[in-house]
């Protein structure tokens, strides 16, 4: 098993669309080797779950942009136990649940919610003294461009849809997923998917110096070694 592999901290930024394996292997990676970790998809689901409570029209940009900066992010970067408040609020359940994640794709689109989440992530990843692992849809593009090792996980949609529909009807009291189930997962992932590529302000992209990993045919843990690898091939650099 690997520790830390070199003295000076490791960025390193894994990008890609929903359900292709950035939080498990991010996670992973980070625990095993010594860094810490962070959720960028949270804190947009975060301040997403923060505008509906706050009964801010989702719909109309300049609401969300004037209210942006009102509540105050908090990520915990323990891979072991990542966190995420919003005004002291615990939000790491509720934003997972349908209704943040039927919004937050027109929430993260705005620029102002961009920008002040980008600089919070800046600031996080440079006070990261033993490296951090950084996933969401625009680190290797936008916020950290100067990542020392750059990921983008890609997988097919049916696979995307079949691991997404296994995790909900894994919770409890959730029925087991059917093929119309997955269909509808289907659907709405390539939907976000097509949101989040789409607009203006740091899309959903592959950097052009990241290294592409198809993960549809591979076990977890054979993406966890290939980005452990990768990392420690930088470290030798
Ligand atoms: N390579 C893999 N093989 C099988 N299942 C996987 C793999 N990678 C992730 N999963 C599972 O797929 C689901 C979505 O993974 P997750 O890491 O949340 O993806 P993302 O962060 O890209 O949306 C989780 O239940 C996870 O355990
Ligand atoms: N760096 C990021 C991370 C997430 N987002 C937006 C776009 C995504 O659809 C949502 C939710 O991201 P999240 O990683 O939680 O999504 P999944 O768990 O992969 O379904 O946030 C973003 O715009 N930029």
């Amino acid at each position: 098993m690997s520790t830390s592999v070199a003295a000076t901290p490791v960025v390193v930024a894994i990008d890609g669309p929903s359900g292709t394996g950035k939080s498990s292997t991010s996670k992973a990676v980070a625990a095993r080797m010594g860094m810490r970790y962070l959720d960028t998809g949270a804190q947009y689901r975060a301040i997403t779950w923060w505008m509906l409570h706050a009964g801010v029209d989702i719909d109309d940009p300049r609401a969300v942009a004037a209210a942006a900066g009102k509540p105050s992010i908090v990520s915990g970067t323990d891979p072991l136990a990542p966190s995420i408040t919003i005004d002291g609020t615990d939000v790491a359940a509720p934003i997972r649940g349908e209704r943040v994640t039927g919004a937050v794709s027109a929430v993260s689109a705005v620029p102002e919610v961009r920008t002040l989440i980008t600089d919070l992530q800046r600031s996080i990843a440079a006070e990261a003294d033993g490296g951090i692992v950084v996933e969401g849809r625009d680190i290797g593009t936008t916020v950290l461009p100067d990542a020392d090792v750059k990921i983008f996980l890609t997988a097919s949609p049916e696979v995307r849809a079949a691991r997404r529909s296994a995790e909900v009807s894994g919770r409890a009291g959730a029925p087991a997923a059917g093929g119309a189930d997955v269909a509808a997962t289907q659907a709405a992932l390539l939907r976000r998917d097509a949101a989040d590529s789409g607009r203006k302000t740091s899309p959903l992209a592959k950097a052009g110096d990241a290294t592409e990993v198809d993960t549809s045919e591979l076990t977890l843990e054979q993406v966890i070694e290939c980005v452990v690898t990768l990392i420690e091939e930088r470290g030798r650099r």
